[in-house]
Parts: C-alpha cells; structure tokens; sequence
C-alpha cells in the first residue's frame, strides 16, 4: 500500500514560477515624440505619420508631456517609487517595421520602480491573499506594423509595413516573478485591465493590442521561458498551462538542463521556439543624446489627482448603503457606463425617491436590464433605456402598484418597442392590465387560487418533501393563472401555510 505523509500529499509536486510583462498604449491625443495624431487603429496605412515618425534624418524627437502625466497616474496607482530623474535610452536592432534603427526607451533609469497591486481575497474572490510586486515602469516607443501579404499574380509572399503605430506612446511595466498559478495571473491581467480604463490612460482591450502581454515561466528553479503573442486572457491561461506541462516534462525525466532561456510562442494549442539565447541580439543600448532627462519635482506627485479607483469602488459598492454581492458589484466594476446608470438609479430611486426595497435597483440593473441587453445581442447602452424611466419603474413596485413580475414584462416590452419609452408607464400599465388588483391582494383570493393549484397537482403535493422544488413548480403555476400581477414571495408565502412546509 502506498502512504503519503500529510506534507508530501498536499503540497504540489513542481513549483510553477511567473512574472508578466505587459505593453499598454496610451490613448494619448499625440504620439510619444511627435505631433502626429494618436488615432490611426483602423484607418488606411501610412495616413498618421510625421517625418520623425518614418526615422528621416534631421528630425529630432520631443517629449509628450500627456503621454508621462499618464504614466505617473499609473505610477501612482500602482504605488511605485517614482524616479524624479528619468532619461531616454536606443534599444539597436534592425526591422522594417523600426525605421529608425533602435527603439527609444527607459533602459539605464525608467520612470518608476518598487510599486506593487494587492490581490485581495475579500475583493477579488481568490482563496489567498497576494501582493504582486511591481518591478518598474518604462516609457517607450511602439514599433510599426509589418504584414504579409501574397500576391495572387506572382504567389509571391511580400512584407508591408504600416507606421501608423510607429511612435505610438507604450509603458511597459514589469511584475516580479510573483504568481504561483495561473489563475492568479487571470485575475491580475483583469485587474490591471480595469484600473488603466479608469485611470483613462488606455482602452485596455487586448484584441485591438492596446495591451500585449508577456509571460515568463519557470518550473522548480530552472531556467525562465518567455512566452509572446498571447493576445486574448484565455490564450495567455492556455500557453501558461501548456508551458508548465512541457517544462515539467522535462525535468521529470531528468532533462531540465534542457530547458533554456528562450522566447516562445503561442499557436492556440502549442508555444513554439521563436529564438533562444544564443541568437538574441545585443541591443548596444546607450543614453539618447538628443532627449533631455525628465526631471520632476517632488510635489508633483503630491499634487497629481487620481479619480476612484476599482477597488475603492468595489468596496463602496459591497457596503452600506448599495450592500451588493461581490459578484454583482464585480460586474458592475467591469463597465464604467453602466456603475454610472447604476448609482444613478440608486441616487434617484433609494436616496431622492426614498424607495424602500434598495435592493431594486441593483436587481433591475445586473440582471433585467443587463440580461434585456444580451438577448438582444447588445452592449449596454444607456441611451435605449433612460434611467429616469427605470426609476419610475422601481417606484411603482416599491409603492405596491405593480408586482415585480409585471414591472420585467413591462421592461421587455420597451426594449422590444423602444417606440413606447416616451409614453407614460401608467398608461401602458393599463393598457396591458398589470395593475395589482385590489381584491387578488386579498389573503381571501390568494388562498383560493393556491387551494386550487393544490387540488390540481396532487403528484407535486405528495412528493414535496422529497422534491422541496416542487414549490416553486407550484408558485409558478399560480404566477400564470394570475398572469403575474402577485408577487411569487406572496405565493410562496401562502403555499406554506396551505401545506406547512418550511
Ligand atoms: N525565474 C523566473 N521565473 C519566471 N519568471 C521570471 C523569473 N525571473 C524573472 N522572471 C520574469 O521575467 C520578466 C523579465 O522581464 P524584463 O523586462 O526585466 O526582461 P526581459 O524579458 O529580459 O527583457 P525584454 O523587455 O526585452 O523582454 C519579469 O516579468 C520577471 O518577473
Ligand atoms: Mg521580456
Ligand atoms: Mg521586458
């Protein structure tokens, strides 16, 4: 038989080891070092460039100061030590998509270091707590485009380049070797995600590639592999996965020297050698003679404003007075448009209507409206369904007028006749008769419609305290022979007492 002491079995047989590097573009209105305009993404090749962007000799570059106020609200955000005496270095190598034969950087002294971003059981539903550790942040240059296209006539494969992207303002920032899991990484990438969109500084998409990511693995010390071209959070979990697998392979079969620093990339099913050690290139970084050092003065940090940031509205969000479920609020943090529709149907229902029910607007918002939106195969618009109207809505079921079951049928129909928003929701209510009728509110009436469901599904009845979800076969079937103009709760309430069940 074998025995497995208490420490060998739960402890992991390999150690998994990642550090991410992650590209973001800022949504600058300007490139990093030129005047050309920031707003080439799927516009015609070549349309967005200036002289210096193409590298022709003669043009000098000259910092955009929007482009470092952003990465000092990320610095700050991410609270680094930010560096009041930064400069500029060339990173050599030759490519098309590169004109000017290096790329500018922060090499020798980048904009900020020693920052970190909290992982937090209570906010972001992991098991444990992690701090991930913020290596630094760089300023650099992106790089233009090459595509390959072949020619029908000739079959031949030609490269063409696009530097619309050239010059575009990037910061790339560089964790520790922190996460001992994948799923640590997920929940990182979607967290620094959300927090460069409230900081406005970037889209944080990473179809478009307005955020690359990088991802560097080892397995029980040996040596690191980076892996490239992860362009989607479930390709990046994928390629980590795979990676850990075919290291752990390896090292299982005593082949770990095998293992070399080496980049990788990602096929959707396998990471490939894309070059190893051997061939990397020397960069012969050096300072860049004609960009001044940013010197900052030590106030500006003090001074620099941040808006609310994701977690300080997650907080706010599972606390009094909204006391939502952290998966509600969660994805409520998840679109910026629709927290704004949400705390504004709170502030005008709950705080200035005085609705009772708080609980109304948070279940009209995440699941009608949100559930409203994806049946129809639609983002969020705040457009089609105007708050105001919502309000009313949460009104007329908190003051008794409506059932809730009703105020959905109501909300259905104006997304599928968008025409009827403008009319009053009074006259709708009695044009499709969903006034709570007086008498059905009687315990008199409500008793003899669920005595009659009882005498109707005798099965049901009998069975219940097997199948306690037969209950809710029942309301539901009370809910249709009164059209919905009761509240299931009511229901559920008289059904108990009629059958004394819990
Ligand atoms: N033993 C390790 N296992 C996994 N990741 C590691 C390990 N050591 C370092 N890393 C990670 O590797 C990354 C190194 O990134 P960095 O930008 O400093 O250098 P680079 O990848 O060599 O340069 P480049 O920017 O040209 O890709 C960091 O994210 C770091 O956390
Ligand atoms: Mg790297
Ligand atoms: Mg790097």
């Amino acid at each position: 038989m074998l025995r497995f002491s208490r420490t060998y079995a739960t402890k992991p047989l390999h150690q998994l080891k990642c550090g991410i590097e992650i590209h973001t573009q800022l949504n600058t209105k300007s490139k990093l070092f030129s005047l050309s305009s920031n707003n080439a993404f799927n516009s015609d090749p070549n349309t967005f460039i200036s002289y210096f962007d193409i590298g022709l000799p003669g043009t000098q570059p000259k910092l955009n100061n929007e482009a470092l106020l952003y990465a000092l609200k990320l610095s700050k955000a991410l609270q680094c030590d930010v560096n009041l005496d930064s400069s500029f270095d060339r990173k050599h190598y030759f490519y098309g998509d590169q004109p000017l034969g290096y790329q500018i950087t922060q090499h020798f002294s980048p904009i900020a270091k020693n920052g970190k971003l909290e992982i937090l059981p209570e906010l972001d539903g992991v098991k444990e707590p992690l701090t991930v550790e913020i290596e630094q942040l760089q300023i650099e240059q992106d790089t233009g485009k090459s595509v390959y296209v072949t020619e029908t006539a000739t079959e031949e494969t030609v490269s063409k380049i696009d530097l619309n992207r050239a010059n575009l303002p990037l910061i790339e920032m560089v964790t520790k070797p922190n996460f001992t899991d994948s799923n640590q990484v997920k929940v990182f990438i979607k967290k620094f995600q959300n927090l460069v969109r409230y900081l406005d500084i970037c889209t944080g998409d990473l179809e478009t590639g307005a955020m690359r990511i990088d991802v560097n693995v080892s397995v029980d010390g040996f040596q690191r592999v980076e892996l490239k071209n992860l362009s989607t959070t479930s390709s990046v979990m994928n390629a980590i996965k795979y990676e850990f697998q075919r290291q752990v392979k390896l090292i299982e079969a005593g082949r770990g020297d095998e293992i070399i620093i080496e980049t990788r990339g990602w096929d959707g099913s396998k990471t490939n050698s894309l070059r190893n050690k051997e061939s990397s290139l020397d960069y012969k970084y050096f300072p860049d003679p004609e960009l001044p050092h940013i010197l900052l003065d030590k106030s500006v940090m003090e001074e620099l404003q941040l808006p609310e940031l994701p977690d300080q509205v997650l907080s706010k969000l599972i606390n009094k007075p909204y006391s939502l479920s952290l998966k509600d609020a969660t994805i409520l943090t998840y679109d910026l448009d629709l927290l704004r529709y949400y705390l504004d149907l709170f502030d005008l229902a709950v705080i200035s209507n005085g609705v009772k029910n708080s609980k109304l607007p948070g279940n009209f918002v995440i699941h009608e409206i949100l559930g409203n939106f994806s049946k129809l195969n639609m983002r969020f618009d705040p457009e089609l369904i105007p708050v105001a109207k919502i309000n009313e809505l949460v009104q007329l079921i908190d003051n008794g007028t409506i059932s809730n079951s009703s105020a959905k049928l109501l909300l259905q129909h104006l997304f599928n006749n968008n025409e009827d928003i403008s009319r009053p929701l009074s006259e709708l209510i009695d044009e499709f008769d969903l006034r709570k009728e007086e008498t059905v509110d009687n315990d008199q009436e409500l008793v003899s419609v669920c005595q009659e469901i009882i005498n109707e599904n005798e099965k049901t009845v009998k069975n219940l305290k097997k199948k306690p979800n037969g209950l809710k076969f029942l309301v539901g079937q009370a809910m249709r022979v009164t059209q919905g103009k009761v509240n299931a709760a009511e229901f559920e309430r008289v059904f108990k007492g009629l059958l004394n069940v819990e």
